[in-house]
């Protein structure tokens, strides 16, 4: 699906998407569980490969209308699973699910689509082969297909931490049912860092301890995941809200720009991207008892934001910083090139089609920001959620029609972001 978007003004009030984090983690743990509820998940193309994975595993997912999941779980012991586990997009899902599967008594065989087979997952792989168990990439090159043999029973590994912060979590999730739990080692410095504390939070609310050590993130084994009342809620989404407040930043009503509700606070890093338009100039504030930002249009000015704990935010920054005056300086950035797409480069490339000047180095992209509009132009969604969102997003604002090639995958994250867009008073065509 291709999407034409005609530069419009927003205004109105827009509901957060749960998060998907949360979800995944929810999911999972409770398939660790003997029996969940998960109330409020995000059901999209990453969810429900991770639900895919607990009922191979020997679970059960079952989806109320609601949005609520009744989870059996496979209670600590992941059977082989009968089939091989397709990931599909979802970085999260193959990372989590390759720790669980090196709980399993046999092996278990994972692979994704064309872009999650050309991410990172070699130092998840020797983690597990420290531990013990055997895991390996069928091309050799550290990429899916996986192959994974199990049992493990825990102990002690290192691994980097500025590759992928889910090696630690899958390894945290997967920790709390071993025999000896598992200790792990940073090598280098924690990117995406709020991510395990996303973790650490969803496991203490399913009753599992798992905490900081001087040099890493630590698990003991032997414990059950048993969350208060069988329950858990999942939270709003942040990387999700940063669209519709970027939306109201560049181009709200001025007298009544955007609503977003759903708002409440939790340990997301994406948070952050309150702080960030505010900084840049919007008129925005955040009642956080209320779980309520309101947001409208000023004009925004150029500032230099890391995104070492909030990958997610930088094609999001990266519109941004089209729309704001002067620089837009996105630090930290290098493990943003490990996402679906290379987010640094394809970012610069397509807002590059749209008149915008960038300039890449390997750890950082320059928006150059200026106060002429941006041109509408034809760009490619690189199948690439993030990206055809932020696209859509300059594309509100633009001179003339912006055309997002691709659109469809924003079901991976935001299934209904368009929908959204549209409520908010965004003239937009899709066409198949
Ligand atoms: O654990 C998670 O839920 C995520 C961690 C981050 O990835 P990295 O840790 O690989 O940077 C983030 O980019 C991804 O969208 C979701
Ligand atoms: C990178 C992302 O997710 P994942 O790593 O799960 O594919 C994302 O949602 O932007």
């Amino acid at each position: 699906m291709n999407v034409t978007i005609t530069p419009s003004s927003v205004r109105g009030t827009a509901r957060a998407p749960p998060s998907k984090s949360y979800t995944h983690r929810a999911i999972l743990a409770a398939g660790y569980s003997d029996r969940t509820t998960v109330r409020d998940a995000l059901w999209s193309a990453d969810t429900r490969a991770t639900a895919r994975a607990v009922d191979l595993f020997g679970g059960d997912v079952e989806r109320h209308e609601d949005g609520t999941l009744e989870i059996e779980g496979f209670d600590g012991r992941p059977e082989v699973p009968a089939d091989v586990i397709d990931c599909e997009n979802s970085g999260t899902t193959m990372r989590l699910v390759t720790a669980a599967a090196a709980l399993a008594d046999g092996t278990s065989v994972l692979t994704g689509d064309e872009s999650l087979r050309s991410r990172p997952q070699g130092p998840l792989l020797e983690a597990i082969a420290d531990l013990d168990g055997d895991a390996y990439s069928t091309r050799g090159n550290g990429q899916a297909p996986l192959v994974v043999t199990g049992p493990i029973s825990g102990g002690g590994v290192s691994i980097p931490g500025d590759v992928s912060s889910q090696y630690i979590t899958a390894l945290l999730l997967a920790g709390a049912v071993t025999d000896e739990g598992i200790d792990i080692e940073l090598e280098t410095e924690l990117k995406s860092a709020p991510y395990v504390d996303v973790t650490l939070e969803v496991l203490e609310e399913f009753g599992v301890d798992a905490r900081h050590t001087d040099d890493g993130f630590a698990v003991d084994g032997g414990q059950t995941y048993d969350p208060v009342g069988g329950t858990y809620a999942v939270p709003g989404d942040f990387s999700s809200i940063s669209y519709p407040l970027a939306a109201g930043s560049i181009a709200g009503a001025e007298a009544d720009g955007v609503r977003i509700e759903g708002a409440n606070p939790s340990a997301q890093g994406d948070t952050a991207i309150v702080d960030i338009v505010d900084r840049m100039g919007a008129d925005v504030e955040w009642d956080r008892e209320a779980g309520v930002i309101e947001v409208s249009s000023a004009s925004l000015s150029g500032i230099e934001v890391s995104v070492a704990d909030t990958p997610d935010l930088l094609p999001t920054i990266a519109t941004l910083g089209a729309v704001a005056d002067g620089d837009t300086h996105i630090t930290n950035a290098e493990h943003v090139r490990y996402k679906e797409t290379d987010r640094v480069s394809a970012m610069a490339e397509e807002l590059g089609k749209m008149g915008v000047e960038t300039s890449e180095e390997q750890d950082s992209l320059t928006v150059h920001g200026s106060e002429s509009r941006l041109e509408g132009a034809t760009v490619r969604g690189r199948d690439d959620h993030r990206i055809i969102m932020s696209l859509a997003l300059a594309g509100l604002v633009a001179d003339g029609e912006t055309t997002v090639e691709g659109a469809d995958h924003v079901d991976v994250s935001f299934p209904g972001f368009f929908g959204m867009l549209e409520e908010l008073g965004v003239a937009l065509e899709r066409r198949e």
